[in-house]
């Protein structure tokens, strides 16, 4: 089973290619990285726990407020759900402090989501589908890519464009607040290079600085590439043979691992310039 590997930065267009991909003429299973990172940190999940441990002290609005509609201990007494805009003014920035909070709450979040997606993808290997989306913000941060058969990075070469559509769409959000979100990650043309030099056939950049349409194009255009490189025979061949499909994976690894090593010598030799 082919494992895509969609990313690119906030508000670039991860979820529009996602839900494209979900439907025909594709329907592509997907596992969002964020909707299972809302779920591990639901009220009563070891998650919720320690992120109100640590941030709690310190971040008096962590938890939404209590109402009418939201008792003191939560809707269904575990405790009342996170507040993610005040928490994400805590985590979102460059400060130093910022970033040690980013990596705490990362290195709370990031293991119970890798968990939730190995359950999903082995559930769509096992239904014997021959490609499944991994719909993952930050990919190249978190390493995932070295499992993906294929990158595709979703970018907008203009960081206006990128800052507008965020903020049309997120509109409680300060310019701040944005600027914090976007600078909180890799600049998207920076991963959208990483995926160039990954090689055709395994890394694929989707520009989006036009419009709905002309991604729509572009993404058909991939995917049927993607399709004559990865058939469907073989997924079925693989699900029938689970030491090939062992053989294959381990291979994946290997190739993606070389991949990763060249791109980190290249960045080693680009500061080194300087
Ligand atoms: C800080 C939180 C509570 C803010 O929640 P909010 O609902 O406002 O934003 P949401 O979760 O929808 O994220 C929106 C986008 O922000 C970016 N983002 C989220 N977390 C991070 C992070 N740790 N580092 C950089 N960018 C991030 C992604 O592009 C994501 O698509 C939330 O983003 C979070 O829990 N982040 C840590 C977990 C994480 O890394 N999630 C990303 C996928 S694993
Ligand atoms: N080509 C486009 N033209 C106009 N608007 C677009 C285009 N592509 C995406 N958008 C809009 O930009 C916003 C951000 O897109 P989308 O939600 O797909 O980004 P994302 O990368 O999934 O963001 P996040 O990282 O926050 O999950 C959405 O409101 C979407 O409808």
């Amino acid at each position: 089973m082919l494992l895509i590997g969609l990313t690119g930065s906030i508000a670039t267009g991860k979820s529009t290619i996602s839900s494209l991909l979900k439907s025909s003429p594709y329907e592509l299973p997907i596992v969002d990285a964020d909707v299972l990172a809302r779920k591990v940190v639901e009220p009563g999940t070891s998650g919720y726990n320690a992120i109100v441990k640590y941030f709690g002290p310190t971040t008096p609005d962590l938890l939404v407020e209590p109402s009418d509609s939201m008792p003191e201990t939560g809707p269904n007494g575990k405790g009342r759900p996170l507040n993610r805009p005040a928490l994400g003014k805590r985590v979102f920035g460059d400060g130093e402090q910022l970033q040690k909070d980013r990596a705490v709450l990362n290195g709370i979040v990031h293991p119970a989501v890798r968990k939730e997606m190995f359950k999903m993808v082995l559930g769509c290997y096992l239904r014997g589908h021959w490609a499944v989306v991994l719909d993952i913000p930050l990919l190249f941060e978190s390493k995932l890519d070295r499992f993906c058969g294929v990158t595709m990075v979703v970018a907008v070469s203009d960081p206006e464009i990128q800052m507008k559509r965020l903020m049309d769409r997120d509109a409680h959000l300060s310019r701040e607040d944005a600027e914090n979100r976007v600078r909180s990650q890799t600049d998207v043309r920076v991963k959208a290079q990483r995926c160039i030099e990954r090689g055709e056939g395994n890394g694929v950049v989707l520009w989006n600085d036009g419009s709905k349409e002309e991604l729509e194009v572009k993404l058909d255009e991939a995917m049927k590439k993607m399709k004559e490189r990865s058939p469907e025979w073989w997924s079925w061949v693989l699900l029938g043979c689970p030491p090939l499909a062992f053989a294959a994976a381990l291979w994946r690894l290997w190739g993606n691992a070389r991949i990763n090593q060249r791109w980190e010598e290249s960045q080693a030799a680009a500061k080194a310039k300087l």
